[in-house]
């Protein structure tokens, strides 16, 4: 069902801006397990914390879902009546093989939360009322000067003990914890197989589409975007999750 990634392998004229198209689609959870460090602990336990903290009868939100791993972990986590998720993505390709995954899911094991995937931009969403907040790996996506509003407008929906799971890589104030951080990230990609040569490809076709912030920046903006608590809860390398409380 899904391939190995091989997008930069070769040499390319020109690497161009990444993006969510059908080839990235295609290989997306053999990319993602051999270059975010940390990404199948970070995945399984976004299941645990929702688990803890969805509140029986409300929406669940997983935003930017790509193939729906976090979605699909929470409901295999979740316990409570009542529950819904809504898995939003703005790649048609990434929703229509996560609509697949979905329904997969839901002919192997019974009885599972409901859920549905979206195709739409998370920044015209009107955010319903909600328990539980999931954005991994995405908000690096979204343009810098949205960031603030779109964290306010979760927040505003979240209910009382609502949470928001943020998942990112990191960038560093200091330069010299950035250069070791990377320098180790690019040996895990290694030691996953991929060449140096895909490694350059890949850093170049990012380096514009994913702007990163420091986790100093993420805590100080959730706490102006009206959270009440944030606090970093996974790190490895240059990657990792916070939890933010209403
Ligand atoms: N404005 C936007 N609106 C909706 N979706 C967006 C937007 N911008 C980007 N995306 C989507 O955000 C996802 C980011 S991947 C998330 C992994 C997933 N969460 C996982 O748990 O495996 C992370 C990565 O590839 O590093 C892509 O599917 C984009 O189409
Ligand atoms: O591959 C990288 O270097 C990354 O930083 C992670 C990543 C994973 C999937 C899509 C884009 C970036």
């Amino acid at each position: 069902m899904s391939d190995v990634d091989r997008l930069f392998a070769t040499p390319l004229a020109q690497v161009s801006d990444f993006v969510f198209d059908e080839n990235v689609a295609r290989v997306f959870p053999d990319m993602i397990k051999r270059s975010v460090p940390g990404y199948p602990t970070i995945v399984e336990n976004i299941g645990v914390i929702a688990a803890h903290y969805a509140q029986p009868g409300t929406l669940i939100y997983d935003l930017g879902c790509s193939l729906g791993a976090a979605t699909q972990s929470m409901r295999r986590h979740l316990r409570q009546e009542g529950c819904r998720i809504l898995a939003v993505d703005n790649a048609a390709a990434m929703v229509q093989r996560c609509a697949e995954y979905l329904s997969a899911q839901d002919s192997m094991i019974e009885e599972l939360v409901p859920a549905t995937v979206m195709q739409a931009d998370i920044l015209d969403l009107d955010f319903e009322p909600c328990s539980v907040v999931v954005l991994n790996f995405t908000l690096q996506f979204i343009a810098p000067p949205q960031r603030l509003a779109l964290l306010q407008r979760i927040r505003q929906a979240l209910l009382p003990g609502g949470i928001l799971i943020l998942s990112e890589k990191f960038r560093f104030a200091d330069d010299r914890e950035q250069e070791r951080l990377e320098q180790v990230h690019y040996a895990f990609k290694r030691a996953n197989g991929y060449s140096d040569l895909e490694i350059a490809q890949k850093r170049s076709a990012i380096e514009n589409v994913m702007l990163l912030d420091t986790p100093q920046t993420h805590l100080s903006r959730l706490e102006q975007a009206g959270f009440s608590q944030a606090y970093s809860w996974f790190q490895c390398f240059n990657f990792g999750s916070i939890v933010a409380h209403a």
